[in-house]
């Protein structure tokens, strides 16, 4: 039998939708959100879940929580199937939505903690011992006592995800987490997502379109688009695989200072896609070797300086998308 805490074979998801055509006419549709999906998620694993607006990724999230059944395939989480078990999977999973709380909007942080207690029945010394992490490692000491309303954006997602992780669950879903927060509250986030799986072992499934969430926390990454998994590798291999799936071949950059400001410059297997006064970039395909074209620029010019840079995730992404049309 398989270790994995979450494992999809074949899970679908089909919404019937109906959409007015004229004035009176109706017309039924159906929309595969998700269409066929597999993979598994070992315990202690941090996964990135990422893919293009309407790919299927909250609808992936809400199939392992319970809140919508499958159309079609098996799905565990925790040895439980969600739509059938839901009350019994929620002691295992701790869930985070950054667009909207779970706290009581009108009651201090403190008061909804209480009542999440008694909701998952914490025995007393465990319920202490988590508030007590929770509230050093996410700074929430000064706010416990402030109704979750007044608290800001940042504030606010720090007290959720205290909330989301009070019944120690196995499974953190983290959908947006960061959305909307300032750089300084971001760090804080992540920081306190990398110390949780470290440490506990949290098993975290992150959607985000932040993609430096998944650069800084997940080691995997998983890529849906139209309903199907269209990449499940590391972060590193989404290069070769943006290239491979038919997008363009994605690139580096080969940042040269000259000696002065000179025409572009021409050289094989390479072009110029920006100058700026003495510094001009050469984008040349990831995959090739920047040692020869180093070669063969400074033999023909006179350099001051130089460096590659490696393509962005952002934009090997985009490719991704790009490139299934
Ligand atoms: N309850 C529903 N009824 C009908 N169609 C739905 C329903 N929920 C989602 N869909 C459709 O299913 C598809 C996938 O939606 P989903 O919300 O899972 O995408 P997503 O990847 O989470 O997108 P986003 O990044 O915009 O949140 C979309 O075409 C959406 O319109």
């Amino acid at each position: 039998m398989s270790d994995a805490l979450i494992s999809l074979h074949e899970v679908e998801k089909v919404f019937d939708v109906r959409r007015r055509v004229g004035l009176v006419r109706r017309e039924k549709r159906q929309v595969r959100a998700v269409d066929g999906i597999s993979f598994e998620v070992a315990r202690g694993e941090m996964v990135g879940y990422i893919g293009p607006n309407g790919a299927g990724k909250s609808t992936t999230i809400k199939m392992l929580t319970g809140i919508l059944t499958p159309s079609g395939g098996r799905l565990r989480v925790a040895g439980i199937d969600p739509a059938r078990e839901r009350m019994r999977l929620a002691h295992r999973i701790g869930v985070v939505f950054g667009q909207r709380t779970t706290l009581w909007w009108d009651l201090p942080l403190k008061d909804s903690y209480a009542l999440m207690r008694r909701m998952y029945r914490i025995p007393s010394a465990r319920f202490a011992e988590n508030m007590e992490r929770c509230v050093d490692r996410l700074d929430l000491a000064e706010l416990l006592d402030v109704p979750v309303r007044q608290l800001s954006l940042g504030q606010r997602m720090r007290g959720d995800i205290a909330a989301a992780l009070l019944h120690d669950p196995d499974v953190l879903y983290l959908d947006e987490p960061t959305i909307g927060l300032d750089v300084v509250s971001k760090a804080s986030v992540r920081g306190f997502l990398r110390q949780l799986n470290e440490e506990l072992g949290t098993t975290v499934l992150l959607t985000t379109h932040d993609l430096q969430d998944i650069e800084q926390l997940c080691e995997r990454v998983m890529v849906i688009d139209h309903g199907r998994l269209v990449y499940d590798g590391s972060l590193g291999g989404l290069h070769t695989a943006g290239a491979a799936d038919g997008a363009a071949a994605s690139e580096r950059t080969l940042v040269v200072d000259l000696e002065r400001e000179l025409p572009p410059i021409e050289v094989a297997g390479a072009r110029v896609v920006k100058v700026e006064g003495a510094r001009q970039w050469l984008a040349f395909p990831a995959r090739a070797s920047a040692a020869p074209l180093v070669a063969a620029v400074a033999a023909e010019y006179p350099l001051l300086d130089l460096s590659v840079r490696e393509p962005d995730i952002e934009d090997v992404i985009a490719r991704m998308y790009a490139g299934r049309g």
